[in-house]
């Protein structure tokens, strides 16, 4: 198995802010979302991975380069797409691609077309004039075409219509297909993480998760529908409780044992969508270990 990223106990402390990360190692052919509340320090993790941000202790290592060392060279095999595109105003789209085929020797000029064509990007205007949503959208052509084995997304759908939010999922899929990329996604949109992500790592307040599996997290939460209110304010494994009846357990099993030894009718049970899962763990600033 290859790891391309791997992340050694990082702290930082930015005035009252303070960031800290456990051991993570991101398998190659992955996609890891990384969800967090507003704030909680998804950019400043990002901008830690591309040594923007110092880090006070811990360490980055991208295919086993340490971000810090001299050499650099490591910053060719990652596209990194931060929230806002700095430095572009003043350039047309054709001009960008022009600098970007020149400085990533991957590029792959197929890609690039291949995305702006069909998301409509017109590529003789200046950025300035360009609104965010497609600004966002060329951002994705240039770090599409820069063909590198790793891409780090800073919420790069948060201004894109649906249209254009549903064929950039169905082309970074298309992308992963090889099973040579891995992708760090931040996003707040639940329908990405649900399609595109493999791993999770929630950020709350400043403090990072494990990596967690999706799907596992998903099957270790489940929704009981009771046919009465049970006596207890809390069950085991219960998070949270509405219309009296309806049970979300984070411990199914431990729920299920409770209620069969109390004759607690269960009239049905399902996995709840992830969505309602991000949600708890966000509310409760829960963290997770699976
Ligand atoms: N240069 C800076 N100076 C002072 N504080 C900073 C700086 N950069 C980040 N912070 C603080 O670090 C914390 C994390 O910010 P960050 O932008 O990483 O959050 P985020 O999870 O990406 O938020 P959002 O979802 O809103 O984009 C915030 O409290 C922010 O105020």
């Amino acid at each position: 198995m290859t790891f391309p990223l791997v992340i050694k106990n990082l702290e930082k402390s930015i005035d009252d802010f303070h960031l800290s990360i456990p051991d993570l190692a991101i398998e190659e052919g992955t996609v890891t979302a990384v969800v967090g509340t507003n704030g909680a320090g998804k950019s400043t993790f990002f901008k830690m991975m591309m040594n923007l941000v110092k880090q006070d202790n811990g360490e980055i290592e991208v295919y086993g380069h340490s971000v810090r060392d001299v050499d650099d060279s490591w910053k060719q095999q990652i596209a990194y797409q931060a929230q806002t595109m700095i430095g572009c105003d003043a350039f047309t789209g054709e001009q960008l691609r022009n600098l970007m085929a020149e400085l990533y020797p991957s590029w792959d000029e197929a890609l690039f077309r291949r995305f702006s064509e069909k998301l409509n990007i017109p590529l003789n205007k200046k950025v300035q004039k360009l609104s965010p949503g497609v600004k966002t959208k060329l951002n994705l052509a240039l770090n599409f075409g820069k063909n590198t084995s790793i891409l780090m997304l800073d919420e790069p759908t948060a201004a894109m219509d649906i249209p254009s939010r549903n064929y950039f999922i169905q082309f970074l899929l298309e992308l992963m297909e090889k099973g040579d990329r891995t992708v760090l996604i931040a996003s707040h949109q639940a329908d990405d993480i649900k399609k595109l992500a493999d791993y999770l790592v929630f950020i709350n307040k400043g403090r990072v998760s494990q990596l967690l599996e999706k799907d596992s997290l998903a099957s270790s939460y489940r929704l009981f529908w009771l046919k009465e209110e049970p006596p207890v304010s809390r069950v085991p494994g219960e998070i949270k409780r509405t219309y009296k009846k309806v049970i979300l357990s984070n411990q199914p099993d431990a729920t299920m044992t409770y209620l069969s030894q109390n004759n607690l009718v269960i009239v049905d049970e399902q996995i709840p969508e992830l969505e309602d899962i991000i949600q708890e763990i966000l509310m409760e600033g829960e963290m997770v270990d699976v």
